[in-house]
């Protein structure tokens, strides 16, 4: 089964090396618009991660997920190490601050500088331990203003804000959900999820899904299974 529109999902290749990666990237690429290589991959393989998954898949878009948090100067110096692999989306820890999210906006002119609000794995009781008390809602929707204020050209947030980070805004940034998971399927390490077809109801844009895929004994049935499932006329 092939979608024809390949489906707004980013598949989370988080493999523990290059080879399942990339068959992972074959199987998948067809059905869907995303494939995300993270931190698992990328300090074990390296630049060659993002070229081998390009050209698996077909050359769908790439998302760098390296979670950049250092003081400005660090993190504009790593963003030039990648730039030249021209990822469609770069992650940044808005934690890091507008400074940080700027330097790193000015280091990719060509890419999404893509700021990640709350980890989809926090809970409420997580984010009081932290100090960060008070609804995580609060805190994405805080993050979420100042980091397009500084140049961020896509969010990520769990499922369960984005319809309100959409409020807060505005229609022109991506906003990216992980903590995506298909009625029943297992959560695993992640707290505030919400199920794909409600995701893109409330107004995701992209929904990085790993394991309900990569976990699957068939990933590229999964991702062709998901995709049909989202394509318009089933929603
Ligand atoms: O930036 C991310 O992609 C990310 C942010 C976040 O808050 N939560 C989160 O789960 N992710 C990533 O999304 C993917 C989720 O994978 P699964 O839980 O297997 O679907 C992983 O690769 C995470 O690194």
């Amino acid at each position: 089964m092939t979608s024809t529109t390949p489906a707004p999902i980013a598949v989370a290749l988080d493999a523990p090396d290059l080879e399942t990666a990339v068959a992972w990237a074959r199987a998948a690429g067809p059905h869907v618009r995303t494939l995300k290589v993270g931190l698992e991959l990328y300090l074990r393989c390296g630049r060659e991660a993002v070229e081998a998954v390009r050209s698996a898949s077909g050359g769908r878009e790439v998302f760098l997920d390296l979670k950049l948090h250092d003081i400005p100067n660090t993190v504009a110096g790593a963003v030039r190490s990648v730039a030249d692999l021209a990822p469609d989306y770069l992650t940044v820890h808005a934690a890091g601050g507008p400074a940080m999210v700027r330097a790193a906006a000015e280091a990719l002119p060509a890419g999404r500088v893509t700021a990640v609000t709350v980890l989809t794995s926090l809970s409420a009781q997580d984010l009081d331990r932290i100090g960060l008390a008070g609804p995580a809602l609060d805190a994405v929707r805080r993050l979420a203003a100042l980091s397009v204020a500084a140049g961020a050209r896509a969010l990520v947030c769990s499922p369960q804000e984005v319809l309100a980070v959409r409020e807060e805004v505005g229609p022109d940034i991506v906003l990216v959900t992980p903590g995506v998971r298909p009625a029943g399927a297992a959560l695993g390490d992640q707290a505030r999820v919400a199920t794909p077809e409600q995701a893109l109801a409330d107004g995701a844009d992209l929904l990085v899904i790993g394991r309900p895929i990569t976990g699957a004994a068939d990933p590229g049935q999964a991702a062709a299974g998901l995709a049909a499932a989202l394509a318009p006329g089933a929603r």
